[in-house]
């Protein structure tokens, strides 16, 4: 097969090294990283996987189907934070080996908080975008003369997010420069 050469395969070859068999999906969209996940997590694996798009969960949800992997995953139709508060309190503490986080960006932050509370102990969460296409590293003098004011605003949220991460020794992390941009974060404690 070669090297990984897309975020997919990584996380793909990602989940199964870690041996990971509980896991939670904060942004879904038509099932891309969901699929792939499912597809590399045993087939008594639990996917908790929430967005408040239905609708464009039900587009990909045939191949989901069809691949055969649609009994690990519980999709939650919903804004994330709600779902993660519940999972605190219906006592699914550190009982999750990863989660893959690929939604509105200004949420990042909280949903972390809200995380570290549900990974284990060596557990991991992943943050996608975080090189939000390269804008992360242009000077605040380029940055002016940005056009897109969507690109602009998310450049300043990600630049925020890297940072926190960046500083919460209560993880390590590395920032892999495979498509967006992932940050791998490994619970210490
Ligand atoms: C970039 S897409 C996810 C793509 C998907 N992970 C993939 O790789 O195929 C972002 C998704 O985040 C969802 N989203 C936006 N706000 C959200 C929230 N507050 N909680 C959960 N999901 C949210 C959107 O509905 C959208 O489907």
């Amino acid at each position: 097969m070669g090297v990984p050469v897309d975020e997919g395969q990584f996380l793909s070859i990602f989940l199964k090294v870690m041996n990971a068999k509980k896991t939670i999906e904060v942004g879904v969209f038509t099932g891309y990283s969901l699929l792939t996940t499912a597809l590399a997590l045993p087939h008594d694996a639990k996917i908790t996987a929430i967005d408040p798009d239905r609708e464009a969960y039900e587009v990909g949800l045939p191949f989901i189907q069809k691949a055969g992997v649609d009994q690990k995953i519980n999709f939650i139709e919903s804004a994330a934070s709600s779902v993660l508060d519940n999972l605190i309190n219906d006592k699914e503490v550190e009982s999750y080996d990863f989660a893959f986080v690929d939604a509105n960006k200004d949420g990042y932050i909280k949903y972390h908080e809200q995380l570290v509370k549900l990974i284990k102990i060596g557990g991991v969460i992943a943050y996608d975008n975080t090189l939000w296409f390269g804008c992360v590293a242009l000077s605040d003098e380029e940055e002016i003369i940005m056009k897109d004011d969507f690109l602009k605003a998310n450049r300043k949220i990600i630049r925020e997010v890297n940072t926190f991460l960046a500083k919460d020794n209560r993880f390590e992390i590395s920032l892999v420069s495979i498509g967006d941009g992932l940050t791998i974060c490994r619970r210490l404690y």
